[in-house]
């Protein structure tokens, strides 16, 4: 659904990605795991063309993408939910929805995701919980129908309870077709979410693999999350 291959990211002239690539299925979880600033929000940002990228091909549903601009990526069926949630507060939770439906559509589709919503329609966003914010921001994602979501950090800030019903729902999504990438910072969440996984450090993929087997491998993950590439450490 979405091919990465040979991408390249710079930010402020500095290369910041390098030659990465990847793949996210129809119907599955990837997630990419690596230390802070191992370039994992870059990445994502010039998969969603919120950075320009400096070389390499993106694919989406067999359409070549890295050269359109953010908004003809998102109606291609790209979605991109950013690290820092943002929700139109002072709007009601409805109408920040309505804001992100298309034309005769209905925000239905993300009450039966979150069913939290619901009793919070007329409420201001900035009002709702760390929690439900995050929820309305994925929903306002899921409005655009995406192939595939990219999704940046959901858990950040959240408390475990919360942080599972998102899991729940994100593995919902993929069940339902979608291609999630998620980036996050609690790799045992993750992996248990995923089908697959890459680990990311300096710039680059250092691992990919199920994500079952970097699960019940600690040492590994550990040792890719220093930046050691296995043949480096021999594992
Ligand atoms: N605006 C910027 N200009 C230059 N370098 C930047 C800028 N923003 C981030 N960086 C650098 O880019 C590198 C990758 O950052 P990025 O945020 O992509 O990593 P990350 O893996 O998502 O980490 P984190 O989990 O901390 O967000 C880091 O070394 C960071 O210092």
């Amino acid at each position: 659904m979405l091919s990465v291959e040979d991408v390249s990211v710079d930010r402020s002239g500095l290369p910041i990605v390098r030659g990465v690539s990847l793949r996210v299925d129809e119907g599955s979880v990837t997630a990419l795991l690596g230390a802070n600033g191992a370039g994992k929000t870059t990445l994502l940002e010039g998969v969603s063309g919120a950075l320009p990228v400096s070389s390499g091909a993106i694919t989406l549903a067999g359409e070549r993408v890295e050269r359109l601009r953010a908004w003809r990526r998102a109606r291609a069926g790209l979605a991109h939910v950013e690290q820092n949630r943002t929700v139109f507060r002072e709007m009601s939770t409805l109408d920040n929805l309505r804001a992100a439906c298309r034309r005769g559509d209905t925000p239905d589709r993300v009450f039966e995701l979150f069913p939290e919503l619901r009793k919070q329609v007329a409420a201001p966003a900035g009002l709702l919980s760390g929690g439900e914010q995050q929820m309305l921001v994925v929903g306002r994602a899921l409005l655009g129908r995406p192939k595939v979501l990219l999704i940046d950090e959901m858990s950040l800030g959240l408390a475990p309870i919360v942080v599972a019903r998102l899991a729940a729902a994100v593995r919902a999504l993929a069940d339902d077709g979608v291609g999630v990438l998620l980036v996050e910072q609690f790799a045992t969440l993750a992996l248990g979410l995923a089908d697959r996984a890459y680990v990311m450090a300096r710039g680059r993929i250092v691992f990919s693999g199920d994500g079952g087997g970097l699960r019940g491998d600690e040492d590994l993950l550990r040792s890719l999350y220093l930046g050691d590439t296995p043949s480096e450490t021999g594992v």
